[in-house]
């Protein structure tokens, strides 16, 4: 059950852009498409990089949101992890301290020379959250086996323990060879993107937590399907959504059965505004996020602030939107 694309406002179809506080995965301005339904409205926003067949799972997420709703969820808050860029040590302590979150996820690996910044960022961050704190790094996949071997012992030193490590290298087998070498946890992330991965994932003992996204998996019925197949701990983390968006990711943190890790979706504060407003607008408090029941309704006044308003990129939007329908054809 996927819910129908026939059922969506396509033509009034709402485009934002919205700055990016620090450039982030090499993005300086998000961009997505809001879509009203019958359930409400949901988010469309693959990176621009993604082809119409990687974006027709975003699509299927979008349509679910707006269309069907999300199953009901088992608990109604979800602890989040502060999401520390690749930032100087003086500003990563800042964003952690500031943050309210017990929990922080620091980027590693930005640049091939990153080795030191990397420490001194992590024992910033460390600085910020006391003993008590947890932190996790995710490197992106950047790293060979013996580079992520070598480094993630370093860090794990710096930090005085790390949670664990996501994605230190970009295949499976090179993910299992550094979880044989290394003590500290392995996380799974753009390893677990297509259904069939997750299987591939914990069979090939690479990880020892699957990282979800709902958006790349096609929705939050698919991803509680994906956390049954992969039947690892799991970790839900955005996409750089607005609340509109991280409202699914929410749900999907808000009904997994067992949730024992914070999840990555206190990413708001990375976007330098949002579409929804008030009680809506999903900013972190003490270190947690709500579990929304329905879709949050995008406030008018953000919807015309954030308007993308350069014709030619909205027409490119418009027809990436017509393009990703056809190729999610579900009798539209
Ligand atoms: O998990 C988080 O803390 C934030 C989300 C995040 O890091 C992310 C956001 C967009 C694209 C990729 C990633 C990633 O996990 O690598
Ligand atoms: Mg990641």
């Amino acid at each position: 059950m996927t819910g129908t694309s026939s059922q969506i406002d396509v033509d009034g179809a709402r485009i934002y852009a919205i700055g990016m506080r620090t450039r982030f995965r090499g993005i300086t301005v998000r961009e997505g498409m809001l879509l009203e339904g019958p359930a409400g409205w949901g988010e469309f926003c693959p990176f621009t990089d993604y082809d119409d067949t990687t974006s027709a799972a975003w699509l299927a997420t979008a349509i679910e949101q707006c269309t069907l709703g999300w199953p009901a969820p088992v608990r109604d808050r979800v602890p989040v992890n502060c999401t520390v860029p690749a930032l100087a040590p003086e500003r990563a302590r800042e964003v952690a301290a500031r943050s309210g979150c017990g929990t922080a996820k620091v980027k590693v690996a930005d640049h091939p020379e990153s080795l030191n910044e990397d420490l001194a960022r992590v024992e910033a961050v460390r600085d910020a959250l006391g003993p008590d704190g947890a932190i996790r790094v995710d490197a992106n996949g950047a790293w060979d086996v013996d580079t992520a071997a070598g480094h993630i012992r370093l860090l794990d030193s710096a930090a005085r323990g790390l949670e664990y490590a996501e994605q230190p290298c970009r295949s499976i087998e090179e993910l299992a060879a550094v979880r044989r070498r290394v003590e500290v946890r392995i996380a799974a992330d753009e390893s677990i993107r297509r259904a069939e991965d997750p299987l591939r994932v914990a069979v090939a003992g690479a990880a020892d937590i699957a990282v979800l996204k709902c958006a790349p998996l096609g929705g939050v019925r698919r991803s509680l399907e994906v956390a049954e197949a992969a039947g690892l701990p799991c970790v839900v983390s955005s996409a750089l959504e607005t609340s509109v968006g991280l409202a699914a990711q929410l749900a999907l943190a808000g009904a997994l059965p067992e949730l024992d890790f914070a999840c990555g979706l206190g990413t708001l504060s990375l976007l330098d505004g949002d579409i929804a407003a008030g009680a809506d607008s999903l900013r972190v408090v003490d270190g947690h996020l709500p579990v929304p029941r329905t879709p949050p309704t995008p406030d008018p006044g953000l919807l015309d602030t954030h308007a993308l308003t350069d014709p030619g990129r909205a027409a490119w939007w418009r027809d990436r939107l017509d393009r990703v329908l056809a190729v999610h054809g579900d009798g539209r």
